[in-house]
């Protein structure tokens, strides 16, 4: 039995990514939660011909119902970017978001793998672990930042440049998940061109959208390869599964950054493996230094806001 909850069930990630979720035939109960509109959502993916039981819960009291038992917890919830924001300016809306989804995961599905997706994900992320942390059940190999739309973008751009197939593209994307946090370890033709495209390419889509959010539909693709990924290593427990995505690690720990992502082995508890930092050339040892004061900043404010309130 292979329970996941979708949180923000209802938003621009996730219908999309609940109905990723649905076609995935290991996943036998998939339990949509968010404040408006899941009775309708669940009830139009339970038409699909999949194994998984699909329910939907709507509002604070259906919380719990809907992680009681989660293997897996996705959290899509909160508010998206519009035109000139950055993701840090999301923190005062969904920081709150997200804690309370964590405070109930805690008591409701303490041993779940929870993939964050809610921005800021350099804070949203730390924010989860301070919470598990006071509820006595933190296990850092379970907590997951979704950074793989960087992935899912490097791989479309680079094999846009016109190099083989893009299917056959895996770019190396370390750091975290906001503009100049995002490192992309590429090759020396690639780097002039594409750098900046992949660190800010969400912005492209924010202004594409003029308004109306940021990106959905990619991200939903991107959320599901990794919520795939995470059910082949502790379902099927398939040997040699990897993902880029933002842990707690030491990888960084000698700049005093406690979250980064690398490339990470999952395996049937969570993260089996964290790589180091892979060998960084000048132009990239110029971006992890331009990247550590910001995610150092984001981090200490998803912690404070955690730990800086009364028990
Ligand atoms: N990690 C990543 O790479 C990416 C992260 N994002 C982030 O994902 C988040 C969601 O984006 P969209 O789906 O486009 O937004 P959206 O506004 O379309 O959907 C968000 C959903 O969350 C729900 N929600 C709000 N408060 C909630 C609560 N307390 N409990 C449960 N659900 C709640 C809303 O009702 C809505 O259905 C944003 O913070 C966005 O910045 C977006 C793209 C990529
Ligand atoms: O740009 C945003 O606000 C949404 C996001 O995280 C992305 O598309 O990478």
């Amino acid at each position: 039995m292979v329970k996941v909850a979708v949180l923000g069930a209802a938003g621009g990630i996730g219908q999309p990514l609940s109905l990723l979720v649905k076609s995935n035939p290991l996943v036998t109960e998939l339990a949509l939660y968010d404040i408006v509109n899941t009775p309708g959502v669940a009830a139009d993916l339970s038409h699909i011909s999949t194994p998984a039981k699909v329910t939907g819960y709507k509002g604070d009291t259906e919380l719990a119902a809907a992680l009681a038992g989660a293997d897996i917890v996705v959290i899509p919830a909160g508010v998206p970017r519009k035109p000139g924001m950055t993701r840090d300016d999301l923190f005062k809306i969904n920081a709150g978001i997200v804690q309370t989804l964590a405070n109930s995961a805690a008591k409701n599905c303490p041993k779940a793998f929870i993939a964050v997706i809610s921005n800021p994900v350099n804070s949203t992320v730390p924010i989860v672990a301070e919470v598990f942390k006071k509820h006595g059940v933190f296990d850092p190999k379970r907590i997951f930042g979704v950074t793989t739309l960087d992935i899912t973008r490097a791989n479309t751009f680079v094999g846009q440049l016109g190099k083989g197939e893009i299917k056959d593209k895996s770019v190396t994307v370390i750091g975290g998940h906001s503009g100049v946090t995002i490192i992309p370890i590429l090759s020396a033709e690639e780097i002039d061109a594409l750098t900046h495209r992949i660190q800010y390419g969400g912005d492209e889509v924010v202004k594409a959208k003029d308004g109306a959010g940021s990106a959905t539909l990619s991200m939903a693709y991107a959320g599901a390869q990794f919520v795939n990924a995470l059910l082949d290593a502790v379902v099927l427990k398939k040997s040699g599964i990897t993902q880029c995505t933002y842990v707690k690690s030491d990888v960084a720990a000698a700049e005093g950054v406690e979250y980064f992502s690398t490339v990470v082995e999952l395996g049937p508890e969570g993260v089996a493996k964290i790589h180091p930092i892979p060998p960084l050339n000048e132009h990239e040892k110029k971006l992890y230094l331009a990247a550590i004061p910001e995610l150092k900043a984001n981090i200490e404010k998803g912690v404070a806001f955690v730990t800086s309130q009364s028990a």
